[in-house]
């Protein structure tokens, strides 16, 4: 019997790390272990009311060593030794100022308790006038840099984060030799590759936040990037030309890290991607169905052809990328800036006076108090599900709009914000959080609806995620607002799957990206079905959805 061989997947999302020990031959999960990020968790280096988000690499680095080691220590004996390659996914973009060895500052002397040091999270909106500016620039510039991103160029996204720190902290600019993505960092930390100047940078990465484009011969030129301003001058030549797909080794692991991790040097890492993209891969996708991963965000993936597509540019999404999803094919990104934030968003506002109260209560023991407190956390959203699940669609009723962090796309807008509509003093927390679950669903089907207009079919959608697998009653009404039957991957890891393909691929185990889906795949667990009456009732409501965000648009934007 031939022995077997595994792949671990990494998927470093919002909130935590995950590793994943997968079967290369059947696509089994072996064992799989999650990292909070302890200084993430403590709301450290963030300030949410000015949007600023970082995270410490420290938190990655603990998150790396604990879900790999702690995986192989729940897996059988003898997968340690059969382990042949890792890929990484992370979200994105989430980029780091680094000196000249590739470290990021904020592992460096004098930075180490710096918000500008750090990674600054995808959902960081603290560039929104520098994002302003690109576009501004992009517009009148002799080639608009943005045109492969669909024409509009967000604050969450690569430079404008580079120009807003390198603006407000005048020691990350001058120790910061280069700036890297999240992706790419953790695969160059693994092979010992990360001085900038070899450091293999990842296609899905730079194509759809960097304003790299084969046809520009890379990243933007000097001219544009210092006509955006001074500061960035020089940078360009310390960043990078060439960009990879996850189909490439990164190289090896170095001895200590194999020692770290009690693996082989043998070990070949893959090149990274966004989480979104390699969601995709492990959900399976397919050329034209529509690849939904629906956690604190949403991405939204499309894979086609590139000769189908053509010179066609998709106008107002997160841009169109050549390999940035399947290697071969055209990767096609859109997405929503908050989806399952809004949730917890609601649930923290509700938490407020209790927190307040019973957190000081004396009525109780503190032992007591914080029992309460938890359950109440725990069960809200279920509670809040349920209720609102026994609710009636109401046409007149409470509607929401769902850009509580802005609109990223169709039409990327940081400065918007969300709405609620039709109070009235009978409108209760069930009513109005049903209310933000339709949002959320209208906002999905704005972009479905702009791909279709922009001449990309859609023939079906498959779902992935943490709110795929935990809300019936989201899932639901996504389906009946789209008016689509909707896929539910079964893998509990999706994102973290896709990367453990990919890295069958670089270890040379498939050929193909496509391969590794067949084999390693797991299916789909649940396929929801629109109901007529709903979905004939929700057209009705989407269009009052559509005139309240274009009022907010014209009106109410910062
Ligand atoms: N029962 C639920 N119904 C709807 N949303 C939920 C539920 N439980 C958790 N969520 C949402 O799921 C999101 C986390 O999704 P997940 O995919 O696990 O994380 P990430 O997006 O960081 O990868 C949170 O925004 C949370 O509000
Ligand atoms: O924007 C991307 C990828 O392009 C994601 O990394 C970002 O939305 C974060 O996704 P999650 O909500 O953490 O799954």
């Amino acid at each position: 019997m031939t022995q077997a061989k595994y792949t671990i997947g990494l998927d470093y999302g919002s909130d935590s790390v995950r590793s994943l020990i997968v079967d290369v031959a059947t696509g089994a999960e072996i064992a799989s272990v999650v990292f909070p990020y302890p200084r993430w968790a403590k709301g450290m280096y963030c300030v949410p009311h000015e949007n600023q988000f970082r995270q410490h690499p420290l938190d990655y680095l603990e998150g790396l060593e604990y879900t790999i080691v702690e995986a192989l220590k729940q897996a059988p004996a003898g997968v340690a030794e059969n382990v042949v390659g890792i890929s990484i996914d992370t979200t994105g973009s989430t980029p780091v100022a680094v000196d000249e060895k590739g470290t990021p500052l904020a592992l460096t002397p004098g930075f180490e308790e710096n918000p500008n040091a750090m990674f600054v999270l995808w959902k960081d909106h603290t560039a929104v006038k520098e994002a302003d500016e690109i576009n501004e620039l992009a517009k009148k510039w002799e080639i608009d840099f943005t045109k492969y991103e669909g024409g509009i160029y967000s604050s969450e996204w690569f430079w404008s984060k580079i120009l807003h720190v390198s603006r407000a902290d005048a020691g990350v600019l001058r120790a910061a030799n280069s700036w890297v993505e999240h992706c790419d960092w953790i695969p160059a930390v693994l092979t010992g590759t990360t001085r900038p100047q070899i450091l293999k940078r990842s296609r899905c990465a730079a194509g759809h936040k960097a304003m790299w484009h084969e046809a520009f011969g890379g990243l933007p030129t000097e001219e544009f990037l210092v006509a955006l301003d001074p500061i960035l001058s020089g940078l360009r030549d310390r960043m990078f030309k060439e960009t990879y797909t996850c189909d490439v080794a990164v190289g090896k692991l170095t001895p200590e890290w194999a020692e770290k991790l009690g693996l082989s040097t043998d070990v070949v890492v893959g090149v990274g991607a966004f989480d979104a993209h390699l969601g995709a891969v492990g959900a399976q996708i397919e050329p034209y169905y529509l690849s939904k991963v629906m956690g604190t965000s949403t991405c939204d993936m499309l894979v086609a052809p590139n000769e189908e597509v053509g010179d066609k540019l998709i106008a107002g999404i997160c841009g169109q990328v050549d390999g940035s999803v399947v290697p071969g094919m055209l990767g096609m990104e859109a997405g929503q800036s908050a989806f399952g934030d809004i949730y917890a968003w609601f649930k923290k506002v509700l938490m407020w006076p209790a927190q307040q109260i019973i957190g000081q209560s004396e009525l109780v023991d503190e032992a007591t108090r914080a029992k309460l407190l938890d359950e109440l956390s725990d069960k809200m959203i279920l509670e809040l599900s349920k209720a609102a699940e026994a609710l009636p669609i109401d046409e007149k009723g409470v509607l929401a709009i769902d850009w509580m962090n802005g609109r990223r796309t169709p039409d990327a807008n940081q400065n918007l914000k969300g709405a609620i509509a039709g109070l009235n003093l009978g409108t209760d927390a069930p009513r109005i959080f049903r209310s933000l679950v339709e949002a959320t669903a209208f906002g999905s089907k704005a972009i479905v609806d702009r791909f279709i207009e922009q001449g990309v079919p859609i023939k079906g959608v498959i779902a992935l995620g943490g709110v795929a697998k935990k809300s019936k009653l989201v899932m639901q009404i996504v389906c009946d607002v789209l008016n689509m039957p909707i896929k539910v991957a079964r893998s509990e890891q999706a994102c973290a799957l896709g990367s453990a393909m990919a890295a069958a691929v670089v270890a040379g185990v498939y050929a193909t990206t496509h391969e590794a889906q067949e084999k390693m795949g797991g299916g789909f667990e649940t396929e929801y079905q629109p109901i007529p009456e709903n979905a004939a009732k929700y057209q009705a409501i989407y269009e009052k959805y559509s005139k309240l965000g274009q009022f907010i648009e014209e009106n109410l934007t910062r």
